[in-house]
C-alpha cells in the first residue's frame, strides 16, 4: 500500500453560507483546482496547529483553535498517496483572506461547488457542506 499522508483543510464559511475556494497554483500538484485551504501536517505539530499555520501562511487569517469544528474527512486513493484529510469548519476568524501565495480565492455556494473542479478527494466532502449550508 501507498503512504498516507495526513493533510488538514478547512472549510471557511462566511455570513451569507458561502465557502472558500483556493485555486492550486502552477507549478503544485494539480495545478488549476479548487481545494480548501489547509496542508500537509508537519512532524510534531497537531493537525490544529497546522491548519492554523496554514492558514495565516496562505490567507493571512488568524484563527483560534476554538473555531475549528470538525465536520467530516477525505480518505482517497491517488496513484502515488492515500490521502486522508480531515475537513474542519470555521464561522469566526480575523482578517481578510488574500491569496499570499498567489492563488486565486472564491467564495462559493455549497449548491455551486460542483461548478469548481477539485481534487477527486474532495468530491464526496461537497454533501456535506449542501447539508451544513444548503
Ligand atoms: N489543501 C488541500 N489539499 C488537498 C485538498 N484535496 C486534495 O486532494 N489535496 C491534496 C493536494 C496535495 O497533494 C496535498 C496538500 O499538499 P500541500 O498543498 O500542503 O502541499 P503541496 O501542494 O506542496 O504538495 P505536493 O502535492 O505538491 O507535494 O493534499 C484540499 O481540499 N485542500
Amino acid at each position: 500500500m501507498s503512504r498516507i499522508v495526513l493533510v488538514v483543510a478547512c472549510a471557511l464559511i462566511d455570513a451569507d453560507g458561502r465557502v472558500l475556494l483556493a485555486q492550486r497554483p502552477e507549478g503544485k500538484s494539480m495545478a488549476g483546482l479548487w481545494e480548501f485551504p489547509g496542508g500537509k501536517v508537519e512532524t510534531g505539530e497537531r493537525p490544529e496547529e497546522s491548519l492554523i499555520r496554514e492558514l495565516r501562511e496562505e490567507l493571512g487569517l488568524t484563527v483560534k483553535e476554538a473555531c475549528l469544528a470538525p465536520l467530516t474527512f477525505a480518505s482517497h486513493a491517488y496513484e502515488d498517496f492515500h490521502l486522508l484529510m480531515p475537513l474542519f469548519v470555521c464561522r469566526r476568524w480575523e482578517g481578510t483572506p488574500t491569496g499570499r501565495e498567489g492563488q486565486a480565492l472564491k467564495w462559493v455556494r455549497p449548491v455551486r461547488l460542483r461548478d469548481y473542479p477539485m481534487p477527486a478527494a474532495d468530491e464526496p466532502l461537497i454533501p456535506f457542506l449542501m447539508d451544513l449550508v444548503g
